[in-house]
């Protein structure tokens, strides 16, 4: 298959982990036949730096006549430290989100033996823990009106849902629960919220549609604790935007790093993918950053073509890196490997074993050594 990839790496360890998951991807490419070319583009601080643009026409250009786009982070502590500022890097990705319809922003979230095992949180309420979050992503609180007043006392943010909003999501997490454990719940704040009790009336007449599915609600700060206490009663969450971020952040725990955690945000005509994290601006250029949410959001990229057994080999190598501990400092505080070691060793196991790495890198097989 021939693939056109839009690359924006962005700001902090965005390139850093991107450049990973690039190279698991020509590793995916050599070994499947496949030919899969790479196009960047700026967006988020860097744009700003180069055109005074979080999102140039150039970018957006690029990402629309590509088959997808694979997206690091953007951010810098240059712009979230002057809240002044009218030109923002987020303002990039969340311009982009809404250019290209990209509604749907699925999250999933799994456990690792190894990780669960080495986890502060409790191993038997951890364990099993398999759920995806269907999050809202073009509109609500972070699209709604902002304003402030000129006297700089008062400021609000408005959100707002319209059916036509809700539905569209909504009939994409009950498919999932269809093929997965059967079960959706709704996180809202119906009890306070005009937009949640929205959202409640039209996933119950939604799901009247499902009936196979059993359909359950959550009020988003009991969803808070349950997904903590207990979080293996989920199956698919469905939330809208500010809930779906938090949470997710929230979840990333229960797996063992934020640097786990992957993302597809599908619209009708593309589809971008891109790690949960931001921009992880302490650790840029330090060549730490964990660069599995990257690798994983490649994963799901090709499980968007159909590319099943490409997919299934990335989170076998995945899994394999986790549990020979090659990998960075958020998941293993003793044997710290790079991020391009982390890198090197999944695109040398899908071509050939993890003898290759520990070979190329003059390792003894298992050896905890600090490279
Ligand atoms: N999608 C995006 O591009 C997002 C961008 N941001 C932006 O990123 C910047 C930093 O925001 P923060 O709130 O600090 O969130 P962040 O996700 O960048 O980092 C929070 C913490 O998570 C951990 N972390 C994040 N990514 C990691 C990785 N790959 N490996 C290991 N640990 C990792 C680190 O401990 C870090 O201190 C801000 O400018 C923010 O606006 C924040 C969230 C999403
Ligand atoms: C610009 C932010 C809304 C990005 C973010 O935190 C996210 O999508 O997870
Ligand atoms: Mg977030």
């Amino acid at each position: 298959m021939e693939l056109k990839i839009a690359l924006l790496s962005g700001d902090g360890i965005g390139p850093e982990v991107t450049q990973q998951a690039v190279k698991v991807l020509d590793a995916i490419a050599e070994k499947h036949g496949h030919t899969f070319t790479f196009t960047k583009a700026d967006v988020g601080a860097i744009a700003i730096e180069k055109t005074g643009n979080p999102l140039p026409n150039e970018t957006l250009e690029i990402c629309k006549n590509s088959d997808a786009i694979l997206f690091g982070a953007i951010g810098d502590p240059k712009y979230d430290n002057n809240p002044d500022n009218a030109i923002r890097p987020e303002q990039g990705l969340l311009k982009l989100r809404k250019n290209l319809g990209l509604f749907a922003n699925i999250r999933p979230l799994t456990t690792y033996p190894t990780l669960i095992h080495k986890s502060n949180l409790k191993k038997d309420v951890i364990k099993g823990t398999d759920f995806v979050i269907y999050r809202e992503l073009t509109s609500g609180i972070y699209f709604g009106e902002h304003t402030s007043s000129s006297d700089g006392k008062t400021a609000s943010d408005s959100c707002t849902y319209t059916t036509e909003q809700i539905d569209r999501i909504s009939h994409l997490a009950f498919k999932a629960a269809q093929v997965r454990r059967k079960k959706l719940t709704l996180v809202d704040k119906a009890n306070a919220l005009e937009t949640s009790r929205l959202w409640r009336k039209r996933v119950t007449e939604i799901g009247q549609q499902y009936p196979d599915i059993k359909l359950e609600y959550l009020f988003v700060d009991n969803a808070a604790m349950q997904l903590i206490l207990k979080p293996t009663q989920f199956d698919v969450i469905l939330t809208e935007n500010l809930f779906g971020d938090i949470l997710s952040d929230e979840a990333s725990v229960i797996a063992g790093s934020i640097g786990l955690l992957a993302s597809a945000s599908i619209g009708e005509k593309t589809a971008l993918f891109e790690p949960i994290h931001g921009s992880y601006p302490d650790a840029k250029g330090k060549n730490i950053a964990n660069p599995l949410a990257s690798v994983l959001s490649a994963a799901m990229l090709l499980d968007y073509f159909s590319l099943h057994d490409e997919a299934e080999d990335i989170r076998i190598a995945v899994e394999k890196s986790i549990e020979l501990n090659i990998s960075t400092p958020d998941l293993n505080s003793t044997n710290h490997f790079s991020t391009t070691n982390v890198g090197n060793f999944l695109s040398d196991f899908i071509l050939d074993d993890e003898n290759t790495f520990y070979n190329k890198n003059n390792i003894d097989l298992g050896q905890s050594t600090i490279i």
